[in-house]
């Protein structure tokens, strides 16, 4: 795995220093914690023990995207006659790699900390723990130690870290997490991945494109189970096209490197059966980083996940001085969701502490509404899936009364036009006492571009009978929103 040089240009590595805010973490939800409380004119300094940028910049979002573009581009091409023939090789892997060196900036991390200083963000590098109330105490890569005060806030934006399964001896097997899945510079021959969630198909997606054999072992009957059914048939749909052996019902009982540490993997199933492989991936979900920041100085359990409310304050904690932002607090695990957070926490901590009022109405200025109502999420497999707001399972369970209505899109124009032999599925689900829509998915080639159309629908509440006038230019995909209407409206 890839790990990144640090750059110490910007450090201020004074023994004790006091600012109005401290931010321990600097992903993308640190960094716009911090770029908007020193907007509000409040002083303020981050904490990073790794990379600025964190685990999207450097381990996840970014690299993944670089892996799977090409991949994607390619098998849209596949589909367009005329093009078939130009792609039918394999992809060229050392370029694809490259690609995603670049995209992460051979994770290094200047530029960021270039607009750190930008933004008149002072930088603390090392692992930061709370000491007390309002407390940081930093422990710096040369072994010091910085103390930072808070005046008012002191934000945690520390996100996740893999999360493995409790198998003995996993750690001697060196089992791929995404950081490796996201970083590695060699195809594995045969590569299992362990899980069925998002990490796991765009994983799966990528590295069967770039040449592995691909075996997915999902303990669930089916993937992408938050979802829409139909989007994990879908996506098994289209690995099983792709050459991948997706198992359903199958857990792993236990795994080694029986030859020693460069020896194939064998896993051993829940059923007795066995299988081979050169790596293995565990995308088995995410745990807080919280197990390691002094959270027991403050009455709190370490290794917990940090419950907020709409503003983001911890709950547990008195007196409104601490805040928890992006993964760390469990509302939604994706950056731009994360970034969104961090855009109101910010306004938030600054209307606190200049004394101006703060609007916490649904869907006010200070208060983080689409977290529970409008999350986006685009799975950038083959087929796509985009997806905004509840799945008819939930929208039913919320007690709401809802129409489900459904769509295969492969006939509309500007399917056709985009692909030969087309797949598509949409469904919208639409509140009957309210008349607006509540949820809204796409799976299909090309259609998470479509997903901040349904976004728009679903946070501003637009009446559905309202968006026959919304007029899908002719031949594009989204003339899927017309077909979903005519089915609504019968
Ligand atoms: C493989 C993969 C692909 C993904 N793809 C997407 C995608 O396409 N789109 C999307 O929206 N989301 C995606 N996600 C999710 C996304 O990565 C996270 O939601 C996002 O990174 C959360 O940002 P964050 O700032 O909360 O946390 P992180 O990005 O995890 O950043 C936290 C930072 O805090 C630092 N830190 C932690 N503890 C300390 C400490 N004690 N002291 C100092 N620093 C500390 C860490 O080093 C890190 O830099 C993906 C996730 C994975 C695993
Ligand atoms: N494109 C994107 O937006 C994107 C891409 C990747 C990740 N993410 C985000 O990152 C987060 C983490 O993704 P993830 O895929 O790691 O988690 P996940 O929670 O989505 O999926 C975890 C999977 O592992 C399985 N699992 C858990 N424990 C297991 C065990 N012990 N044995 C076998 N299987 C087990 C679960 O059943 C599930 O299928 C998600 O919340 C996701 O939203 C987003």
């Amino acid at each position: 795995m890839r790990n990144g040089t640090q750059t110490q240009g910007a450090a201020v590595n004074d023994t004790s220093r006091t600012y109005d805010v401290v931010v321990i973490g600097a992903g993308p939800v640190g960094e716009n914690v911090a770029d908007r409380t020193s907007a509000a004119g409040l002083s303020t300094v981050i904490v990073e023990g790794e990379l600025i940028g964190g685990e999207c910049s450097f381990w996840a979002c970014e690299p993944s995207k670089a892996l799977l573009r090409p991949v994607l581009a390619r098998a849209d091409a596949r589909r367009v006659p005329g093009l078939k023939k130009a792609v039918a090789g394999p992809l060229d892997v050392p370029a694809v790699l490259a690609h995603r060196d670049d995209m992460v900036n051979h994770w290094q991390d200047e530029d960021q900390v270039e607009w750190l200083n930008s933004v008149s963000v002072d930088l603390v590098r090392g692992h930061g723990r709370l000491d007390g109330p309002r407390q940081v105490v930093v422990t710096t890569p040369d072994g010091g130690t910085v103390r930072l005060g808070a005046r008012h806030v002191v934000a945690v934006c520390t996100g996740t870290g893999a999360a493995l399964p409790d198998l003995p001896r996993l750690d001697e097997v060196r089992p791929w997490t995404s950081r490796e899945a996201t970083s590695a510079d060699a195809v594995p021959g045969r590569l299992v991945v362990v899980g069925g969630g998002v990490v796991a198909v765009e994983m799966a997606t990528a590295w069967r494109a770039l040449g592995a054999e691909v075996t997915m072992l999902v303990r669930g009957g089916g993937l992408l189970s938050r979802m829409e059914p139909f989007a994990g048939e879908l996506v098994a749909e289209g690995l099983r096209e792709a050459g991948a052996d997706v198992r359903f019902g199958t857990a792993v009982a236990s795994v080694a490197r029986e030859d020693g540490p460069d020896g194939e993997v064998r896993i051993t199933l829940a059923d007795g059966g066995q299988l081979a492989a050169d790596e293995i991936l565990f995308a088995t979900g995410r745990q807080p980083r919280t197990g390691d920041i002094g959270l027991e100085t403050i009455g709190l359990t370490p290794g917990d996940w940090l419950k907020v409310d709409d503003t983001f304050r911890v709950s547990a904690v008195e007196d409104g001085w601490l805040y928890a932002v992006g993964d760390v607090n469990h509302r939604a695990l994706m950056t731009h969701q994360g970034k969104y957070q961090a855009r109101i926490a910010g306004a938030v901590i600054g209307a606190r502490v200049n004394g101006r009022p703060v609007d916490e109405s649904r869907w006010g200025t200070h208060v983080a509404t689409a977290d529970s109502e409008a999350v986006p999420q685009v799975v950038f497999t083959d087929p796509e899936v985009a997806a905004v707001g509840l799945s008819a399972r939930e929208a039913e369970r919320s007690g709401r009364r809802v129409k489900v209505v459904d769509n295969d899109f492969g006939s509309v124009a500007g399917a056709i036009q985009y692909a030969e032999g087309y797949r598509g599925k949409a469904r919208m689900v639409v509140d009957l006492d309210r008349g607006t829509l509540v949820g809204v998915t796409f799976v299909g080639p090309g259609v998470g571009e479509l997903l901040y159309s349904a976004t728009i629908a679903v946070v501003s509440e637009v009446p559905v009978e309202r968006l026959w006038h919304a007029v899908p230019a002719f031949p594009t995909i989204s003339e899927v929103w017309l077909r979903l209407m005519e089915a609504y409206r019968g």
